[in-house]
């Protein structure tokens, strides 16, 4: 059968949410501050069904950040096609790429530092409503509320300011934050890499529950494996700006395929002992 007899795409297949081809940023050198321009981003592509939770691992410098700053417009890519819910990433500006900031989500490693310490967590929480919506204080601060119980903190303590919270709790504020325009795909970086091992498995839960509840996509970058195991669907590892494997996060690491991703793995401390067990604990 030649490829123009192929049948049309059968009605039931779906478009991925976001497709990622080809993606490449090269830093200057002399913004990298070294002699040669850094490949940071080298060729990336990936693609994210809706529901689905997409993990970046790899080292440190391995491109995974600078990536996912890409998809979201923080830094333009130097090349690749970047497809969201049909629409050209790369080719938005204005209105457009504010209505995709609101569609795309972030919530970013540090809660120590992403949330402004003069405000008030409602406000923090209900400061994307202005900028985005047309609804009144009061309607605004009722919304904040309701998502400030979402994510499992007590509205009662929304006049409060975040230094007051723990590190878990501020990234339960961070999230509702980040949830408070109903986006689709919410863009995790290290959510837990700054929070303490025991309160690691209760946001990774509550991050669970709320991908459920509002019916959310997630692409995380982690360092951690055993927290990637547990957390994402389907792994893609990144090595020097490349993807060297991508599958399902149990069969990646579990059975790793590529001489680097058995490295990688072969370099966690205690991978067999008791770092897993940490994370499923139930939150
Ligand atoms: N703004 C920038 N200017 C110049 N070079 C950069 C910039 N951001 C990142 N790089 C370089 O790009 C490469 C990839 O860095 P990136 O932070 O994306 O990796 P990473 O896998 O996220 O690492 P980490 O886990 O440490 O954050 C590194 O060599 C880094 O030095």
């Amino acid at each position: 059968m030649t490829a123009d007899r192929l049948p049309d795409a059968a009605p039931d297949v779906v478009a991925p949410l976001l497709d990622v081809r080809g993606l490449t940023k090269v830093f200057e050198a002399r913004r990298a501050r070294r002699a040669e321009p850094v490949v940071a981003v080298d060729q990336v592509s990936f693609q994210v069904e809706r529901g689905e939770t997409f993990g970046l691992i790899g080292e440190s410098g391995s491109g995974k950040t600078t990536a996912i700053r890409c998809l979201l417009r923080l830094v333009e890519p130097t090349s690749g096609a970047v497809t969201f819910g049909g629409d050209d990433v790369l080719a938005l500006s204005g209105p457009e790429l504010r209505t995709l900031r609101a569609r795309m989500q972030v919530l970013f490693q540090d809660p120590y530092s992403s949330l402004d310490s003069r405000m008030s967590v409602r406000d923090i929480v209900a400061e994307p409503l202005t900028a985005h919506r047309r609804m009144s204080r009061q309607q605004r601060r009722h919304a904040a509320e309701e998502m400030l119980r979402l994510v499992g903190i007590d509205p009662v303590f929304g006049g409060r300011r975040a230094h007051t919270f723990s590190g878990g709790q501020r990234q339960r504020i961070a999230l509702a934050r980040a949830l408070i325009l109903n986006p689709e795909l919410v863009v995790l970086d290290e959510p837990v890499s700054a929070l303490d091992v025991s309160v690691q498995a209760q946001i990774i839960n509550m991050l669970r529950e709320m991908q459920a509840r509002l019916s959310l996509t997630y692409v995380v970058v982690l360092h951690d494996l055993a927290v990637a195991r547990y957390f994402c669907d389907r792994v893609a590892v990144m090595r020097r700006g490349r993807v060297v494997e991508t599958g399902p996060a149990i069969e990646v690491i579990d059975n790793p395929q590529h001489p680097y991703t058995q490295e990688l793995l072969a370099a966690v401390p205690g991978r067999h002992g008791g770092e897993e067990e940490t994370v499923h604990a139930p939150g």
